[in-house]
């Protein structure tokens, strides 16, 4: 068995291991894991006809077979494309396909030449492992780790810089008996790697879908599902790094908890999904009146709590006033009519070293005094 048939094999198993792991990735719905089953499949069907090479026609071993194995490729590229949120242009990328034939057909039939018949196929993946490293450079999603994104960009710019090498080479032959026997050292090592080439990017690919997986697991634990704000969890931890850097800067910080008022009658007249709506429009509200460094947790049904770095009392009690007075002039239209609303809020500034929770023990403590006091008013815990 030649080199060059070993290799077929090996990228043949390949394939073949990354199918069912594919598979299994196809639930959760990632975009670009369907593309890439499709190229995995496409890879599977393409190597054995490859082999046959001699002993069935040349059209299926030869040209049908690169066809399919360029779908591989333009299935690669599609599903990268998808999973960063760009559609892939399928009439382009099967007019990449179709532009193939015409030099397999020429360098065939017309000229029996492998030489240019790799060249051909050398070009075409090189083009496509560059439109790879070129869609995945542009396309990181904030907050993702960029750990799978290099590790792809560099793998695809290797690939292409070792198919193009290979090109070349063959460029520069001026005529092979059999590809099969052509057993160099060079042309061997190149075509390892580019045998490696499919199944290493699906892999990376799969690194990408974990990346993916685990970030959206990460705000399922971090976010309140309804609200969007900062789950429990989420907000202490961002509150942590506000507390130490506070300590660092030896900067004031305010705690402001607010609680909708009558939220019950809220419910009560316009329905538990008027309620939520509710919900969800003040989020938006808060996000809207308060400054962006400031942190909003969701700490209980209709509780919320407010972090504001770097600011004093006076400043802190204009800006929980100024959100108390933006919920009273807001109105949520909701299925059960128009729902106006109010807030209570309580607000204490962190005294040195105090901790987080010893903070909102006297901002919940003022809250307290708010609700008691008559409620759509603002208390401090001096
Ligand atoms: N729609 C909706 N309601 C919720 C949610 N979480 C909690 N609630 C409701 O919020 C209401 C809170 O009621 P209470 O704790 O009695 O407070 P309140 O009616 O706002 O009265 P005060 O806080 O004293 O002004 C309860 O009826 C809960 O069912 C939620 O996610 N969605």
């Amino acid at each position: 068995m030649s080199a060059v048939s070993v290799a077929i094999a090996i990228t043949w198993l390949l394939g073949l291991l990354m199918l069912p792991l594919l598979g299994s990735l196809l639930r959760s719905r990632v975009p670009g894991v369907r593309e890439w089953l499709m190229a995995d499949v496409a890879l599977i069907v393409s190597m054995p006809l490859l082999l046959l090479r001699g002993h069935i026609p040349d059209l299926v071993s030869i040209i049908f077979a690169n066809l399919v194995l360029s779908l591989a490729g333009v299935s690669l590229y599609a599903g990268f494309a998808r999973f960063l949120q760009r559609a892939p242009r399928w009439p382009l990328l099967i007019a990449c396909v179709a532009i193939t034939l015409p030099p397999l057909l020429y360098w065939r039939y017309v000229v029996d030449s492998i030489p240019m018949r790799v060249v051909t196929a050398m070009a075409f993946t090189a083009a496509i492992c560059l439109a790879v490293a070129v869609v995945v450079a542009r396309g990181r999603q904030p907050g993702r780790s960029r750990y799978p994104y290099v590790t792809t960009m560099v793998v695809a710019i290797i690939f292409a810089a070792c198919q193009s090498a290979r090109g070349l080479y063959f460029l520069g032959l001026n005529h092979v008996a059999n590809a099969l026997t052509f057993n160099t050292f060079i042309n061997v090592v190149l075509l390892c790697v580019g045998a490696a080439m499919m199944p290493v990017l699906l892999m990376c690919g799969m690194m990408m879908v974990h990346d993916a997986l685990l970030c959206d697991a990460r705000d399922a634990v971090n976010r309140d599902f309804l609200t969007g704000a900062l789950s429990r969890e989420g907000f202490a931890a961002v509150a942590q790094t506000m507390l130490a850097q506070a300590d660092r800067n030896r900067s004031p910080l305010a705690c402001l908890i607010v609680d909708l008022d009558h939220f019950k009658s809220i419910n009560d007249t316009y329905g538990h999904t008027g309620g939520d709506q509710v919900l969800c429009e003040f989020v938006s509200l808060v996000r809207a009146t308060l400054r962006a460094g400031d942190a909003l947790g969701r700490v209980g049904g209709e509780e919320f709590v407010v972090l504001m770095p770097g600011v004093a009392l006076g400043h802190a009690q204009s800006l929980a006033e100024r959100l108390r007075h933006a919920t009273m002039g807001h109105a949520v239209v909701t299925e059960n009519g128009t729902c106006t609303y109010t807030l209570s809020g309580g607000l204490a500034i962190r005294l040195p070293g105090e901790s987080l929770d010893q903070l909102m023990v006297r901002a919940d403590r003022a809250l307290y005094q708010a609700k008691v006091s008559g409620r759509n008013t603002l208390s401090i815990d001096a």
